[in-house]
């Protein structure tokens, strides 16, 4: 089939760049391999989500979120703000096409996708002038190779797949790994009765919301380093010395770590307060694991019922991208630093792996459109 854009996931990038398109009447298709578009949201994420950041900093391109949404939008009105986002824009992605590889014809100038149906195995390819990789910054939930965990007796899930805690009531439950995922499940397990622990490896910013929120209009007037310098002030005043209860504090400022490297403070959901109260307990780095105990690297060890790994995850963008090393580094996130991150290279972009949340999800599709519509332009006339 010949496309002129194909656009590879239908998660909010995916689906932001096609109504982009669509605005500018290009053509274009988006291909997603789960049943439904926006599946992360949809099947891969816990009950109690809300939106972190304040609405104002999650919409998607010419469509903000209603007045009547609360500031700190739940996951079901997230969804329904992207069910209607796809209505709105009139978006059709096809579901059930998982992309096995996209390859760039030098002869033809063109890029050959190959999806394969997950219901009927039937095998279809496109070609394409433009590629647009939306697969994610969450492709693939990420488990560490922890020595014997396949000895463990209890049960073994990864962030992706936890809903909620209700089932846990009782059981003695390790989260390992603190980004916000962890932080927020050790938070839900402890709410719903579980003996809750949670294993730290590294030092990591932990911040109220309303702080991120305040540091986030202030970054509109003031230099990250200053807007830094306030929000460790604050939080400072409100938490107090987290390293007794082993919880360390990297030496540059959380928005100075979210711009150089991706990674995103930790928003308290009400962690930290069940911390200081001893209901969580903070443990160390995670060593081995033999049958129902795990041993902890202070060498101490202790038995538990389920272990939640909310390590983090994996782009997957490397595994059916063909010859993507050039352009993509070996964790799958484009070689190419923000603020050009998005475009590639012979008709290729990259949507959504800025790590910069939804805002950066709506520059990428807004500047892939346009540029599309540029090259689009030239060539037709
Ligand atoms: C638990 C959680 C909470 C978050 N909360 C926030 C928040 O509050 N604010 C914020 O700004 N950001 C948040 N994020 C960041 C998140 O990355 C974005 O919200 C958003 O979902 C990113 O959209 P995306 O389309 O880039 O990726 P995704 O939503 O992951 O969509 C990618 C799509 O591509 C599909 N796909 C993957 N591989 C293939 C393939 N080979 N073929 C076909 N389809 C494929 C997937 O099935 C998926 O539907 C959160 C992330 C997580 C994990
Ligand atoms: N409501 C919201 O808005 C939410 C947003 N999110 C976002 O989703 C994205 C993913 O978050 P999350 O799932 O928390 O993943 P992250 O990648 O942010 O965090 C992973 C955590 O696992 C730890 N870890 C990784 N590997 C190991 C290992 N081998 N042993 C021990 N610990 C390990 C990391 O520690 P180390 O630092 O040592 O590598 C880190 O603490 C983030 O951008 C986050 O902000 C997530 C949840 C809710
Ligand atoms: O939820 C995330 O991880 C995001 O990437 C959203 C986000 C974008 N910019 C930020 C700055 C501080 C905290 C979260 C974010």
């Amino acid at each position: 089939m010949k496309k002129e854009v194909v656009i590879v996931g239908g998660g909010p990038s995916g689906l932001a760049t096609s109504a982009c398109l669509n605005l500018l009447s290009i053509p274009n298709v988006i291909l997603e391999k789960e049943d439904c578009y926006n599946s992360l949201w949809k099947k891969r994420s816990y009950d109690r989500l809300k939106l972190h950041l304040a609405k104002e900093f999650c919409n998607l391109p010419h469509f903000p979120h209603p007045k009547s949404s609360p500031t700190y939008i739940p996951k079901d009105a997230f969804i329904k703000y992207v069910d209607d986002y796809v209505s709105h824009f009139k978006l059709n992605p096809l579901c059930c096409k998982y992309v096995e590889s996209a390859s760039y014809d030098e002869k033809t100038k063109t890029w050959r996708v190959v999806s394969k149906d997950t219901n009927t195995g039937e095998v279809d390819e496109y070609i394409a002038k433009f590629l647009v990789v939306a697969t994610g910054e969450n492709a693939e939930g990420y488990i560490p190779d922890v020595p014997g965990l396949e000895t463990f007796h209890g049960s073994v899930l990864h962030s992706s797949q936890y809903k909620s805690g209700s089932k846990y009531k009782g059981d003695a439950a390790l989260v390992v790994g603190c980004g916000n995922s962890g932080m927020e499940i050790a938070f839900d397990l402890a709410n719903f009765g579980a003996e809750t622990s949670i294993s730290v490896r590294s030092a990591f910013h932990v911040v109220p919301k309303e702080v991120i929120h305040m540091g986030m209009v202030l970054l509109k007037y003031l230099p990250l380093k200053l807007v830094d310098t306030v929000v460790n002030l604050f939080r400072g005043l409100l938490y107090g010395d987290l390293g007794k209860y082993g919880i360390y504090r990297p030496k540059d400022g959380p928005f100075f770590l979210k711009a150089t490297t991706g990674r995103s403070p930790v928003i308290d959901v009400g962690t930290i307060s069940k911390i200081k109260s001893g209901e969580i307990q903070v443990l160390p780095e995670i060593k081995e694991i033999r049958g129902s105990k795990v041993v902890f690297s202070d060498g101490k060890s202790q038995p538990f019922d389920a272990i939640i790994f909310s390590t983090g995850y994996k782009s997957t963008a490397n595994y059916w991208l063909k010859d993507g090393e050039h352009l993509l580094n070996k964790e799958g996130f484009p070689k190419e630093k923000f603020p050009n991150q998005w475009k590639g290279k012979n008709g290729l972009y990259f949507a959504g792996l800025a790590r910069r949340g939804l805002a950066g999800v709506s520059m990428d599709a807004q500047n892939i459109a346009n540029d599309i519509k540029k090259i689009f332009q030239c060539c037709c006339n």
